[in-house]
């Protein structure tokens, strides 16, 4: 019997894939206008989010969710605590930085679609491509077309955003969002503006797209039929998470 080991033998197993979000003792506080204690919005808030792994936040109104997600996404800091973004701590990035992190790695489908009134679906949907850099405007524009297409709205490339339904927009915002191909996608009520059939659409959508080898999504929703749908169902509860 040979004693030589053969080159797989030599393997070792490699550490585990950096989680593509790791958040820990995350508190955030708003100061109020005639009151002299913050308000605290979030609790010493843990999370971990693996590759391929998609998580769903419940919670009453004004339990947290878009303040958490806005943290997540690197719009706002937390008082204490870290986010871990692929194994880089955010939390005490530079501006720059963290914006230039935001923009490489991280898709948004907002509540409030943020589009532009007088734009075009594909003008909207090409939008985030102009910042990318380095590819032309006909090529901007066959990107957003075809993202637009996988969201069914293949028919309404040139519809302003006056012209489209809300579900329409909501979709809009959706292919926008998807169109850098953001390894971690952020969603606040996705589908609220869409009818069953279409949300059904658009959530399996965005689960494919999350599932995908190290990408990941956090879902924001006060569906729980929704919610079910992700691997890891939190709760936010006056700011405190915790499995549900
Ligand atoms: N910039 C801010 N300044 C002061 N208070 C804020 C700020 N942002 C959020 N809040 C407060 O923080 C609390 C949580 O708000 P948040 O929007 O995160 O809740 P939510 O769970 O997303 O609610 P909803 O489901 O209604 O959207 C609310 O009381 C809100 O008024």
């Amino acid at each position: 019997m040979s004693v030589i080991p053969e080159p797989g033998d030599l393997r070792v197993a490699g550490p585990p894939p950096e989680p593509v979000l790791a958040v820990e003792g995350v508190t955030k506080r708003f100061k109020l206008k005639g009151r002299a204690d913050p308000l605290t919005v979030l609790e010493d808030v843990t999370l971990t989010v693996r590759p391929g792994a998609t998580a769903a936040i419940v919670g009453l109104s004004g339990a947290g969710k878009s303040t958490l997600l806005n943290v997540l996404g690197l719009l706002e800091r937390p008082d204490t605590g870290t986010v871990r973004i692929y194994g880089r701590e955010t939390t005490t990035m530079r501006e720059r930085d963290r914006a230039g992190l935001r923009g490489e790695t991280i898709g948004f489908v907002f509540q409030q679609l943020n589009l532009l009134q007088r734009r075009t679906a594909r003008q909207q949907v090409a939008a985030p491509l102009l910042y990318a850099g380095g590819r032309t405007l006909r090529r901007r524009y066959e990107l957003a077309d075809e993202a637009l297409r996988r969201v069914g709205l293949g028919e309404r490339l040139h519809a302003t955003q006056a012209s489209l339904s809300g579900g329409e927009q909501q979709r809009v915002a959706i292919a926008r969002a998807l169109i850098r191909d953001p390894r971690l996608i952020l969603a606040d009520e996705p589908t609220g503006a869409l009818d069953p059939q279409t949300a059904a659409q658009v959530m399996d959508l965005l689960f494919d797209r999350a599932r995908a080898e190290d990408r990941a999504l956090v879902l924001v929703t006060h569906d729980h039929a929704l919610a079910r749908r992700a691997d890891d169902v939190y709760v936010l509860d006056k700011g405190r998470l915790s499995p549900a």
